[in-house]
């Protein structure tokens, strides 16, 4: 059964903050002061992956002061689960990669599956590189062979939420990042 916003408040209770709000602005900092330095003369397009990707990309973007285009892909293995199945396609992206520089964003890097299987998926398109940039990765094994070129924070192997990602679809918009 579908988790209600009384759910969602209850785990909120119960749940411990793992990074403040203040922590989550100084890696965001720190992300766009490196991907300035690496993209600020290539043009690159940025990808939000969505859903959980909408935030961190949010508030990155304002902090990259160069020219840039804005896509994104609509993919989703958790679908308001704690546990991840398989990747299901939704949209995007709509921009032509064809030779860009991409930076393909993200709330999180867990088991990798998500990330590594969009970044095939733009590379296939002509993308001349994928570099993949994550708020947080978890502290695990990878599933498969990915790692995130540019990442703020890292958690331990707790299901994690806030700042883009989801307890049941709630909580995205929580200021910090929380753990069950
Ligand atoms: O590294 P992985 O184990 O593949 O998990 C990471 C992915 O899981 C979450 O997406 P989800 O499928 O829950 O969709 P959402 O963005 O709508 O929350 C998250 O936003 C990442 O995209
Ligand atoms: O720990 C997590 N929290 C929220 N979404 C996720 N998607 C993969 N892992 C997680």
């Amino acid at each position: 059964m579908a988790a209600t916003s009384e759910d969602a408040k209850a785990a909120l209770a119960d749940a411990e903050r793992i990074h403040s709000a203040t922590a989550v602005d100084e890696a965001l900092d720190r992300m766009a002061d490196d991907l300035t330095r690496h993209y600020r003369d290539r043009d690159p397009v940025l990808v939000c992956v969505m859903t959980g990707g909408l935030i961190p990309a949010g508030h990155l973007l304002t902090r990259l002061e160069f020219p840039l285009q804005l896509d994104y892909v609509h993919a989703t293995r958790y679908q308001g689960s704690t546990e991840g199945g398989d990747l299901e396609w939704m949209a995007g992206p709509n921009l032509s990669l064809e030779g860009r520089d991409v930076i393909l964003v993200d709330d999180i890097l867990d088991g990798g599956w998500t990330l590594a299987t969009i970044k095939d998926h733009l590379l296939a398109q002509g993308a001349a590189s994928v570099a993949c940039a994550v708020l947080v990765s978890k502290r695990i094994a990878r599933q498969v062979d990915i790692e995130a070129e540019y990442v703020g924070l890292e958690v331990e192997d707790r299901y994690v939420f806030g700042f883009g990602m989801d307890y049941e679809e709630y909580h995205r918009n929580l200021r910090g990042i929380y753990a069950l």
